[in-house]
């Protein structure tokens, strides 16, 4: 039998679609919406009332299924009687009405549920990080590892804690007790994974609880680049590198920052005859800040002692010390670098044999053996090179006794040089510079080769000028932003800042360079205060007689003030002086006489700072250079 077709309206679909469209369905559609709408509306409280007494009956269900068999007798006695006092006082049941009403509404109202836990993409991040650490907390034969493939991140990981961008901010993770957590490679290798998993650009700090088996990560903000040079409130001694995270020293001191007052925690090296880290070593790239961070510690030096700066760079970055009262010289050339450390060298000599004999005597170490006496020496292994070329004493030579004895005599040693001519450093500046200071981007290896530790952060590739780790023999590495002291005679230092760093240097009492006190009146906008002296005889500059290679050490030298006077005097080097303290016998501290003869040093192939890199020695009272110097030396009035 034929089967008969279904009729049109059930296989044409177009009368359903033009009834669907038809206008009038289209505006009942609109009016049951509205209706829906405005029941719902009118409706609300009673659905939110409604809402609340099914939560609250499950809650008393709930309750009444927990309570103990033999205590809901009572329970239900009391339910009972506070019913049966409800219906007897007045207006009772209405009051029980409303209170269970209110209760409803209370229970019922809608609340926007709290996100607890991690979203989607932190959880997967979270199981990433989990994943990368399983070859490296894990061993075969753990029957119940912590740390396995597709194993449960939330059993390893105690803490966490996202930043807006969704990067970890904070991660908190236990480990193996059989993980090598002593072992600096074996912690390396995993805060490296860390690093490229929490994300690579931001600083983290690693703390590693070896007692409880866990390890905190933290990123860390970038330590404020805002305290330029300025006084800081420290004891004679104590010499501020930079500062540092807040948790990371227990001290503070109050610095001003921009317009504002606050306390930051410094980083304070400590030196004199009781000092563990009596000599500082910096390292780092060029242009990193190291000639930045031996003029902030020279200014401060200069506020107690005395200052030989040797520049090696040639740059004449340390012009603005030039003529300052206590500076005794600013060499950049061989031949002055050479007699300023030889001097220096004798003056360590001759302090220690002074302060013996005073001791014998029983008496005390004289004034002028007591006076902090700071060799600066930036980029020695510069001129290391230029000696070698010459065929002449490395600079670093006579480095050798200020380093092993300066402790005592009261002489630091301060040295500053690139990664690159690290090597060229002699064997006592390695052995005795127990302070160290790493400047600029550095790789772990790289700060651990300086340091002796690693960091227990992750150096990132780019750092502001002035950023490094510092680390005062064995305590733990911190992290460093030296204070902008920049070359006030700069033409790119701001007026500020130029202010600044001249406003912490002693007043020039001497004679100045060419580029001397004018210029620094003329870059400070500042005449040149009233009453203060012309220098009261020309600088010595160009090429000292005899210049060449004997110029350093018989060149025309020094001027000087003398210290009774209080007026600038002439002091000359004889030019057989050191033939004469030979002949006089005058080996080892005896040598104290000579005065360090800095000329010119034509012979030089760095451009001296200044006028002519001379030894100036200025009098306040403090010891010089020129003390008991009658045999070598000629003080002409
Ligand atoms: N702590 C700091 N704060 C602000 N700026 C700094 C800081 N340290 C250095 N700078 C700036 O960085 C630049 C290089 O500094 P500096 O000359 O001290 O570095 P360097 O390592 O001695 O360089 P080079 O090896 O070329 O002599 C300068 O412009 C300086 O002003």
């Amino acid at each position: 039998m034929a089967r008969r077709p279904l009729p049109r309206i059930l296989t044409d679909s177009a009368p359903l679609a033009r009834m669907a469209n038809s206008p009038s369905l289209a505006r009942s559609r609109e009016l049951a919406r509205t209706a829906a709408d405005s029941a719902s509306d009118v409706l609300h409280p009673l659905i939110t009332i409604g809402r609340g007494l099914r939560r609250l009956g499950a809650a008393g269900r709930g309750r009444w299924m927990e309570t103990p068999r033999e205590s809901r007798g009572p329970l239900a006695f009391f339910v009972g009687a506070c019913v049966l006092v409800m219906c007897l006082v007045p207006y009772g049941p209405l009051l029980a009405l409303i209170t269970v009403m209110g209760a409803g509404a209370w229970a019922g109202r809608e609340r926007t549920p709290v996100e607890t836990g991690p979203s989607e993409a932190e959880r997967e991040r979270l199981q990433a990080l989990y994943e990368a650490l399983v070859p490296y907390f894990s061993v075969e034969g753990d029957t119940g590892p912590l740390y396995a493939y597709g194993g449960d991140w939330e059993r390893a990981f105690s803490e966490y804690v996202f930043d807006d961008a969704g990067r970890i901010e904070r991660l908190q993770l236990k480990y193996p007790a059989y993980f090598t957590d002593g072992e600096d490679q074996s912690r390396v290798r995993i805060e490296q994974v860390l690093y490229a998993k929490a994300g690579r650009g931001r600083e983290y700090h690693f703390g590693w609880d070896e007692l409880s088996n866990q390890l905190t990560l933290t990123a860390l903000g970038a330590l404020p680049a805002d305290i330029a040079a300025q006084r800081f409130v420290t004891a004679p001694g104590e010499t501020v590198l930079g500062f540092t995270d807040p948790d990371a020293v227990q001290r503070t001191l109050p610095v001003t920052a921009g317009e504002e007052t606050r306390d930051a925690p410094p980083v304070v090296w400590r030196t004199g005859p009781r000092a563990t880290e009596p000599h500082l070593l910096v390292l780092g790239q060029p242009g990193t800040g190291a000639t930045t961070l031996l003029r902030s510690i020279a200014v401060q030096a200069l506020q107690h002692g005395d200052v030989l700066v040797v520049d090696g760079s040639g740059t004449g970055e340390y012009g603005c010390l030039s003529g300052r009262p206590g500076v005794l010289a600013v060499e950049s050339g061989l031949a002055g670098a050479l007699a300023a450390l030889e001097w220096a060298s004798h003056e360590t000599e001759r302090r220690l044999i002074t302060a013996n004999r005073a001791r014998q005597a029983g008496r005390a170490a004289p004034e002028d053996t007591r006076r902090p006496l700071w060799i600066i020496a930036d980029r020695p292994t510069a001129l290391a090179h230029v000696a070698v070329a010459e065929g002449r004493d490395d600079p670093q030579r006579w480095l050798q006794v200020p380093l092993r004895h300066g402790r005592a005599a009261q002489v630091t040693v301060v040295v500053a040089d690139q990664f690159e001519s690290a090597e060229l450093l002699s064997d006592p500046v390695r052995a005795h510079t127990k302070a160290r200071v790493v400047l600029g981007p550095a790789t772990a290896e790289e700060v651990r080769a300086v340091l002796g530790a690693p960091p227990h952060t992750t150096p990132t590739a780019s750092v502001p000028p002035g950023r490094g780790y510092a680390r005062l023999g064995s305590a733990p590495v911190l992290r460093l932003q030296v204070p902008a002291t920049p070359d006030p005679l700069d033409d790119a230092t701001g007026q500020k800042l130029r202010q600044a760093v001249l406003s912490l240097l002693p007043e020039r009492t001497g004679p100045a360079d060419e580029a001397g006190p004018a210029d620094e009146a003329e870059l400070t906008g500042e005449a040149r205060p009233t009453g203060q002296e012309e220098p009261a005889e020309p600088v010595t500059g160009g090429k000292p007689e005899g210049a060449g290679e004997s110029a350093d050490a018989a060149g025309p030298v020094d001027l000087a003030k003398s210290a009774e006077a209080d007026r600038p005097v002439r002091l000359r080097k004889s030019p057989d002086a050191d033939a004469t303290a030979e002949a006089e016998g005058d080996s080892g501290g005896a040598a104290a006489d000579a005065v360090p003869a800095a000329g010119t040093g034509s012979g030089d192939t760095a451009e001296p700072v200044g006028a002519a890199g001379r030894m100036r020695t200025v009098g306040d009272g403090a010891p010089r250079p020129v003390n008991g110097s009658a045999k070598a030396v000629r003080a002409e009035g």
